[in-house]
């Protein structure tokens, strides 16, 4: 099926639309969970796929859109990394932005479509197609521009209660020297009032890595406290959205990656993708 370029109407919006486009509306459902047909609907489609992943601040978007990002062969985009690229860089916002992030608040609006705009650009260049979004949109005037400019497919959102998420962001460590994530802290919340009992073991770096673990600046727990109060104060009205569209799959983590990953695949009928993928190869 041929692919129609249909750049996005609203290109004016801060420079996204042009960066952004989407198929014809016959191949723009390529979701396995919105429309069935397991992993040989996501081998048969003709475009990769447009996720979306919410979730709190510590919930593991990064790990799980990361995850799916290698498998499905797309790029995996979180905007809150784009913003810590910045700040590295002590370019001309870099004043502006640290001073935002650092007490939990979001950055404008056209400042991360901006930023956006340019990794879309710099990937489009490379022959990127696809994309896993994640921390994008957070506001409903970014999820209206991304609306206008493109298709998205499903929206992921992720969940864990709330109690888990201070102590998950509390332990998140980054190795400066390769880039990976871990996580230092040990949680077990007892399950009550029918609730289920989560436990995670942490995700500990390598020796080679242990000595060069570096922490957030907006990983303390004022700080995380804050962007969870920002968080849910934003998020409703953007789970509403997609949810009277349709693209919206709840999806409650039971537990840390090992029990968590294959449940996903599941609910996102890509559990046998990797074995019909080396199968087709
Ligand atoms: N879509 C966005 N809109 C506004 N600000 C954002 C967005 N994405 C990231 N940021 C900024 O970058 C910071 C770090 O983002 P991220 O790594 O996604 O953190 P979190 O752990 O809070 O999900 C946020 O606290 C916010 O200041």
């Amino acid at each position: 099926m041929a692919r129609v370029l249909r750049v996005a109407r609203s290109s004016s919006l801060f420079g996204l639309g042009s960066r952004f486009y989407s198929t014809s509306a016959e191949v723009s459902h390529a979701s396995p969970f919105l429309h069935g047909g397991g992993a040989s609907r996501v081998l048969a489609k003709d475009r990769n796929v447009q996720w979306v992943f919410l979730g709190c601040p510590g919930v593991g978007k990064g790990t799980y859109a990361s995850r799916l990002s290698t498998l499905l062969g797309v790029p995996h985009i979180a905007t809150g990394d784009l913003v810590r690229e910045e700040l590295a860089s002590s370019g001309p916002l870099s004043r502006q932005l640290s001073e935002i992030v650092n007490q939990g608040k979001l950055v404008s609006d056209e400042i991360i479509v901006n930023l956006l705009s340019k990794r879309l650009e710099a990937g489009e260049a490379k022959g990127e197609s696809g994309f896993i979004l994640d921390g994008f949109p957070r506001t409903m005037r970014q999820a209206e521009i991304l609306g206008d400019v493109t298709d998205i497919d499903l929206v992921v959102n992720l969940k864990l209660p709330e109690e888990v998420l201070v102590d998950k962001c509390l332990g998140r460590r980054t190795c400066n020297q390769c880039g990976k994530g871990f996580n230092v802290a040990h949680i077990n919340l007892k399950g009550e009032n029918g609730k289920p009992t989560i436990s995670m073991d942490p995700l500990l770096p390598p020796p080679q890595c242990m000595s060069k673990l570096i922490t957030r600046a907006d990983d303390t727990e004022e700080v995380v406290k804050a962007r969870l109060r920002i968080y849910n104060e934003t998020s409703q009205p953007l789970e509403e959205y997609y949810r009277s569209k349709g693209k919206l799959m709840e999806f409650d983590l039971p537990g840390g990656i090992p029990e968590s990953w294959p449940r996903l695949l599941e609910a996102l009928r890509l559990d046998d993708y990797e074995e019909k993928q080396s199968a087709a190869a």
